[in-house]
């Protein structure tokens, strides 16, 4: 485990001479007071926390060596900060700022989303209107443009892994089930010939499946997950923010993945036509004639939805 960045701290320490001279060491446990715990994972906790120089906040996630490694996830920890060290310049996605190490644990600095989670929004709105949905989506879609563009397929995009900071503005986060190609230029649907040379081994590649309501199809036929696999779980994400439930969502989950697999989904009265035909061309079983970013970002659903740096400066509209 190589700690990443070299973020320092001046401390005061008294020299051989009795001297009391400033210091800059890295970082550390020390210089950050902890506060609530935001979220816990099977490995890992991430808490609210404050630079007690700065006064910065940050989140800071947790994770306990003897765990990781009792639990044989030391190549997800890595897959994770890798792909972290991946995507550095995206205001969609949750920054690594740095990381750092101490007996027990390894700890990752990352971006503070005080807005929470897009799926606590959407419990208490009930749906989003067709602005709000198209305001998110657009946000979402940038971001898994950029992820893509880096060859990082996320694998578990899902509305509580869509999360909200203060400008609530979408910052998509928990990257330790993500997939890192070593091409990232290969077409949509074609990734996986590069699976005998991708950055982790079969048996992690093969073995993980997504959260049961926005996995693909070809994540449990085929155990292959592949760039458009983020854009079945957007179509899904989309018809959620406006029908208030995700499309599929049965009594259990081998019930869910039928439905999955068989297409087996409606629209509910009212549903805006647009925004159905565009989850419709992303709810397509062969993810090699699933809708492609750029044609997502044309379709009509999205008309007089700008992209790129001017969409992160628009002000989130009033929920
Ligand atoms: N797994 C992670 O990397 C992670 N997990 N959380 C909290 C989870 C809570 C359940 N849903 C998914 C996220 C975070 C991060 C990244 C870094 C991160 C930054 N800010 C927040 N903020 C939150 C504020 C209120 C409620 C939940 C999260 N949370 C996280």
């Amino acid at each position: 485990w190589k700690d990443k960045g070299a973020a320092v701290s001046m401390r005061r320490e008294v020299d051989a001479t009795g001297k009391a001279v400033l210091k800059s060491v890295k970082k550390g446990v020390r210089d950050f007071s902890f506060g609530r715990v935001l979220g816990e994972g099977s490995y890992s906790t991430v808490y609210f926390a404050t630079d007690r120089q700065t006064l910065k906040e940050y989140a800071i996630k947790v994770l306990e060596k003897r765990h990781i490694i009792k639990e044989r996830k030391i190549k997800y920890v890595n897959i994770e900060k890798d792909t972290l060290n991946r995507l550095t310049e995206h205001p969609g996605i949750v920054r690594l700022y740095y990381t750092f190490q101490d007996e027990n644990s390894l700890y990752y600095v990352l971006d503070l989303c005080s807005g929470g989670e897009l799926l606590g929004i959407l419990k208490k709105t009930g749906t989003f209107d067709e602005e709000c949905t198209r305001f998110f989506g657009a946000q979402i879609l940038d971001a898994i443009e950029y992820m893509h563009s880096r060859g990082v397929i996320h694998r578990d995009l899902k509305p509580e892994n869509v999360l909200l900071d203060d400008q609530m503005h979408v910052k998509i986060t928990d990257f330790g089930t993500a997939r890192l190609l070593t091409d990232p230029r290969a077409p949509p649907g074609q990734e996986s010939s590069q699976r005998g040379k991708e950055q982790q081994d079969d048996s992690r590649a093969a073995s993980f499946v997504g959260t049961a309501e926005y996995v693909s199809p070809e994540l449990l036929t085929n155990k292959n997950a592949c760039k458009a696999s983020d854009l079945w779980a957007f179509g899904c994400i989309i018809y959620q923010l406006l029908a208030g439930r995700p499309p599929f969502k049965a009594g259990s989950e081998y019930l869910t993945f039928q439905k999955i697999v068989n297409l087996e989904y409606e629209f509910p009265p009212g549903f805006p036509p647009a925004a159905r035909d565009l989850v419709e061309r992303c709810l397509v079983l062969d993810p090699a004639r699933r809708l492609a970013i750029e044609h997502i970002k044309n379709h009509e659903f999205f008309a007089g939805q700008q992209f790129g740096k001017i969409l992160w400066r628009t002000k989130a509209p009033r929920l």
